[in-house]
């Protein structure tokens, strides 16, 4: 463990901190009492557990298989829950809320519409319904003093052959919740580049997408989904590491790719907990966003699948520390960069910086300061 700087954030604090999440999957991060009732409803009999704390644990479990693969195949079971308006709504109304509560401000939500429909839903019906549940989620968060903005991303999945479909649903809806795109789905054996069309489209809209990349396959899937796919941000991207040397003597050489990325401030969507499930990094501490953080990279912390990794937002950064000794300071440079790498429009991006993120971390630290002014009174024997 690093040594603890004295202004080591509490988890108490790390929590009130204003957060922005950029790389969250709906589908995800369900609250494994809402899948039993789902499941009820729906009389889907699959679930492997019925009790919400067991069946939690199973999918942590479950989803730290090692195997990115492995990993995706408990969607199954939040996916065959989600086949309906009510349940979708219901979904994305609690993601907001759960969001607010561990004090995110801002978040950018995705999911795959395409695999919400065997109940005979349509993509549009697909998408009103949980842009209304962000809604009244967002409700919900204000009605017990908590503000956050969701905005929805659309995911196709990059084994399937929707993509364009999706994207200009993602088109149709931009000024109706939905800020940007995403494909998802196993690496390996699925470029980004059959999906070409789907991303030449976007850019031709004026539109924003990223794309998974760089997860369980390293540097030629980010190469093909910056310079062959135009993504304006990489979903992980954390195999950037891999062309990055740092010598005995700590002298630090990135490759093309690497300063490519670090030059042009292409933002990481980088998800420590579901690396270490799926086998990508073996520990916190051994995690690539402690050299890119110091390299002054465009890293941002997200939870991904706060499910499938029995986390959260808070929980992620509270790892960070840990294992980084990180200050408020890092954790408000994350966010900033997490907010200055968002899909919604510059002007709102430097509100949410100058008007929320930044006076709420001040305010955090002064706390800080005031208890460290009293212990030190207190110490000296007056
Ligand atoms: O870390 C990931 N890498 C790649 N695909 C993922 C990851 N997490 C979730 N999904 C996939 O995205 C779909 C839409 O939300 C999920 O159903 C899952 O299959
Ligand atoms: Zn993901």
């Amino acid at each position: 463990m690093a040594t603890k700087p004295l202004n080591t954030p509490t988890a108490e604090q790390i929590r009130r901190a204003p957060k922005v999440l950029l790389h969250d999957h709906l589908d995800g991060g369900l609250r494994p009492g809402t899948v039993v009732d789902l499941a009820r409803d729906a009389g889907y009999e699959a679930l492997p557990e019925t009790e919400p704390d067991r069946l939690g644990a199973w999918f942590r479990e479950a989803a730290d298989s090692g195997s990115l693969e492995r990993y995706l195949e408990t969607f199954a079971h939040t996916c065959a829950v989600t086949q309906t308006a009510d349940a979708l709504f219901r979904v994305a109304a609690e993601c907001a809320e759960d969001l607010a509560a561990d004090g995110v401000v801002y978040a950018e939500v995705r999911y795959a519409p395409e695999q919400h429909l065997e109940g005979g839903l349509g993509l549009e019906e697909v998408v009103a319904a949980v842009n209304e549940g962000f809604r009244e989620g967002e409700r919900l968060a204000r009605e017990n003093g908590r503000r956050i903005r969701v905005g929805a991303l659309l995911t196709a999945m990059r084994h399937a052959a929707r993509s364009l479909e999706i994207a200009e649903l993602a088109n149709r809806h931009r000024d109706t919740g939905v800020v940007g795109f995403d494909i998802a789905g196993a690496e390996a054996g699925h470029p980004p580049t059959r999906h070409l069309d789907a991303f030449e489209y976007l850019k031709r809209e004026n539109n924003h997408f990223t794309i998974h990349a760089g997860e369980a396959f390293g540097l030629p899937s980010i190469w093909q989904a910056l310079q062959w796919c135009g993504a304006d941000r990489l979903g992980h991207g954390v195999r950037i590491v891999d062309d990055i040397t740092v010598g005995a003597d700590g002298e630090v050489t990135l490759g093309r790719l690497a300063a490519y990325v670090r030059d042009r401030r292409v933002p990481l969507e980088l998800c420590p907990t579901s690396n270490l499930q799926t086998g990508a990094v073996g520990s916190y501490a051994d995690h690539p966003i402690g050299l890119l953080r110091r390299l002054h990279f465009r890293a941002t912390v997200n939870t991904d699948n706060r499910l499938m990794s029995g986390t959260s937002v808070s929980q992620e950064f509270e790892r960070l520390t840990e294992a980084f000794g990180y200050s408020l300071d890092d954790i408000q440079w994350f966010t900033v960069n997490a907010m200055k790498s968002a899909f919604i429009p510059f002007d709102e991006r430097l509100a949410m910086i100058n008007d929320v993120i930044k006076p709420g971390f001040s305010e955090l630290k002064s706390e800080w300061l005031f208890s460290q002014t009293a212990v030190a009174s207190s110490s000296s024997g007056g």
